[in-house]
C-alpha cells in the first residue's frame, strides 16, 4: 500500500549550529528518537549537503557567522521546498520569529532550551507534518498517472482486481457485445458502464440510464421502448422511449434482476432482431444501441427459481465484468479517499490537503457495506467537518470509527453508569431498544444460518416485518416489494 511505503521511510533530520556542544547535544538526543540525523557546524557545508541529500526536518540556528540562519532557511526553501524548518534562536523577537515563519519555516524554539524535550517534540510534529505532505504527494502522482494512463477512465484504485476490471474494459470497450457488470450496490457499476462507452467507437452518441428497479412494469416499458397513443390510460400522444435516445450510443439497464417477465421478453427481442415494439403497437423498429446492464443480485440464481428468463440471462452475460467489494481491495482506500478529498475539497472551496494517518487506519478498518459510494459520502462529510489541513478520525462517521452508540455498549454492562447520566431518559432508552434490537436479531441470523424466513419464524414474527428491522443492522438484506420499491426477491439476496 502506498502509505505503508511512506510511513516506513526514516525521517532524516538535519540540525546545524555553530555551538559544538549544543550540536552534539541534539544529535544524540534525535538519535536516541529514532531520527536519521546529520549536524553540522558550518551553514556553508550545509547547503553544499542539501544539494546532494534529501532531508525532512531542518533545525537551523539563526545566527551563525559565513551564512545568517534566515539565508540558510532561504536556500533551504530555495532548493528543497518540502523540509520542514525549525528555527532556533538565542534573541527570540517578534520581528526574526515573524520574519522565519514568513521565510518559510515551520516553528521557532528559544534558546537556551530548559527542557530538551521540548526540541524532540517540535521535531516530532514537523515530521509528521512532513510525512503527511509526502504521502499526499504520493497519492497525488499515483491518481495522476492513472487519470493520464492508458486506462484514463475515472476508475480510481491499483488493486489486483481493479486492475483487471481495467484491463476488460480495454478489451472489451470496442466491439458491439452485451455486458453484464455485476457487484454490490456502489462498486461502480456505472462508472464502469461509462467508461466502456467512452472508450467505444459509440462515444459520441448518447449513453443513457436507466434504473429498471425503481419504475412499474408498464412504465418501464414505456421508457426504455417508448409507446403509442392510447396504449394505455394517460398516453395521449406518441411517445419514443430510451433506446430511440440511445440510437448510435449505449443504453445502461441497471438493476437488471428487477425487470418483470413481460419487459425481458421485449429486451430479448431487441438483443436478438436488433429491433423493439413500442407499447401499443404491432410494428418493428430497427435499432442500433449497445446493451451494458448491471445488478447486484445473483442472477443465475434469479434464473433457476424462475425468475429470470435463461435465454436473456446468456444474451446480456456474453462477458461478465465482476466488480470487487471495497473491502475486498483495501488498498484502493487511501487511494479513493485522496481523490475523493481533492474533488470535494475544490468543490466546497476548502483548504483540506489529506487525510491523517490514524484516520486512513480506521477507513481501511471499516467494512464498507455501501462500497465506494459510501466512501464518497465519508469523505465529503469529514472535508465538511475538518477545520485543519488534514482529514482526521473526528471527521469521520461514527460508524467508520466504531463510535455507534458507545454509551449503550458500555452502560451498565460494565458498571459504568455515569454513561448514561449524559443522555435523556427517552435517548437512553432508545439506545437500550435498539442495541437489544440489533443483538437479537444478529444472533437469531447467525443461529438460522442467515435464513431470514427460520429466523422470522423463531421470533414470531412475520417475514417481512423481520426483514424490515433486520435491515436497520444490515445493509445487505434487500428490501421487500412495497417496502422501498424492490422486487420482492430478498431472500436471494440475504441467502
Ligand atoms: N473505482 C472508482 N473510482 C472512482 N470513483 C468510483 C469508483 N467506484 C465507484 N466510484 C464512485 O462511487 C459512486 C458509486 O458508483 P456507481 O454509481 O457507479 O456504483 P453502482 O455499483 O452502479 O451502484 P448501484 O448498484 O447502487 O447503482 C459514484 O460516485 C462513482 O463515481
Amino acid at each position: 500500500m502506498i502509505t505503508e511505503a511512506v510511513e516506513q521511510k526514516p525521517v532524516r533530520v538535519l540540525v546545524v549550529d555553530d555551538e559544538p556542544t549544543l550540536l552534539r547535544a541534539l544529535e544524540a538526543l534525535l538519535r536516541k528518537k529514532g531520527y536519521d540525523v546529520l549536524g553540522l557546524d558550518s551553514p556553508i557545508t550545509a547547503t553544499q549537503k542539501l544539494a546532494q541529500e534529501d532531508f525532512d526536518v531542518a533545525l537551523l540556528d539563526i545566527k551563525m557567522p559565513q551564512l545568517s540562519g534566515l539565508e540558510l532557511l532561504n536556500a533551504v526553501k530555495h532548493r528543497r521546498p518540502e523540509v520542514e524548518v525549525i528555527m532556533m534562536t538565542g534573541h527570540a523577537t517578534v520581528e526574526t520569529a515573524l520574519a522565519a515563519v514568513r521565510s518559510g519555516a515551520y516553528d521557532y524554539l528559544t534558546k537556551p532550551f530548559d527542557d530538551v524535550e521540548l526540541v524532540a517534540r517540535a521535531v516530532a510534529k514537523a515530521a509528521e507534518r512532513k510525512m503527511l505532505f509526502d504521502r499526499n504527494r504520493q497519492l497525488e502522482s499515483a491518481l495522476r498517472e492513472r487519470a493520464s494512463g492508458p486506462q484514463g477512465d475515472g476508475i480510481v484504485g491499483n488493486s489486483a482486481p481493479i486492475r483487471e476490471v481495467a484491463r476488460m474494459i480495454d478489451a472489451v470497450a470496442y466491439s458491439a457485445t452485451t455486458v453484464l457488470v455485476t457487484g454490490e450496490s456502489g462498486t461502480g457499476k456505472e462508472l464502469v458502464a461509462r467508461a466502456l462507452h467512452a472508450k467505444s467507437p459509440r462515444r459520441g452518441h448518447p449513453f443513457v440510464a436507466l434504473n429498471c428497479g425503481a419504475l412499474t412494469e408498464t412504465l418501464l416499458e414505456s421508457e426504455l421502448f417508448g409507446h403509442v397513443k392510447g396504449a394505455f390510460t394517460g398516453a395521449q400522444r406518441d411517445q419514443k422511449g430510451l433506446f430511440d435516445a440511445a440510437d448510435g450510443g449505449t443504453i445502461f439497464l441497471d438493476e437488471i434482476g428487477d425487470i418483470p417477465p413481460a419487459t425481458q421478453v421485449r429486451l430479448l427481442r431487441v438483443l436478438q432482431e436488433g429491433e423493439l415494439k413500442r407499447v401499443g403497437s404491432a410494428d418493428s423498429v430497427k435499432v442500433d444501441v449497445r446493451v451494458i446492464a448491471a445488478t447486484h443480485r445473483d442472477l443465475p440464481k434469479l434464473v433457476k427459481g424462475g425468475k429470470f428468463r435463461e435465454d436473456l440471462f446468456y444474451r446480456l452475460n456474453v462477458i461478465n465484468v465482476p466488480l470487487p467489494a471495497l473491502r475486498e481491495r483495501v488498498e484502493d482506500i487511501p487511494l479513493l479517499a485522496h481523490h475523493f478529498l481533492r474533488r470535494y475539497a475544490e468543490r466546497l472551496g476548502k483548504k483540506v490537503r489529506t487525510v491523517a494517518p490514524e484516520a486512513i487506519e480506521l477507513l481501511c478498518g471499516y467494512r464498507w457495506p455501501g462500497n465506494v459510494r459510501e466512501l464518497e459520502n465519508a469523505i465529503e462529510r469529514a472535508v465538511v467537518l475538518c477545520r485543519g489541513e488534514a482529514i482526521g478520525p473526528t471527521d469521520l462517521p461514527p460508524a467508520v470509527t466504531g463510535r455507534t452508540a458507545p454509551l449503550v455498549r458500555e452502560a451498565p454492562a460494565n458498571g459504568d453508569e455515569s454513561a448514561w447520566l449524559t443522555l435523556s431518559y427517552a435517548a437512553a432508552k432508545e439506545q437500550a431498544l435498539r442495541r437489544f434490537e440489533k443483538s437479537y436479531v444478529e444472533a437469531l441470523m447467525r443461529a438460522c444460518d442467515n435464513n431470514i424466513s427460520a429466523a422470522a419464524r423463531k421470533a414470531g414474527m412475520d417475514r417481512s416485518n423481520f426483514k424490515r428491522v433486520l435491515r436497520k443492522y444490515r445493509s445487505d438484506v434487500e428490501p421487500d416489494s412495497g417496502d422501498e420499491g424492490g422486487s420482492g426477491d430478498g431472500e436471494l439476496a440475504t441467502a
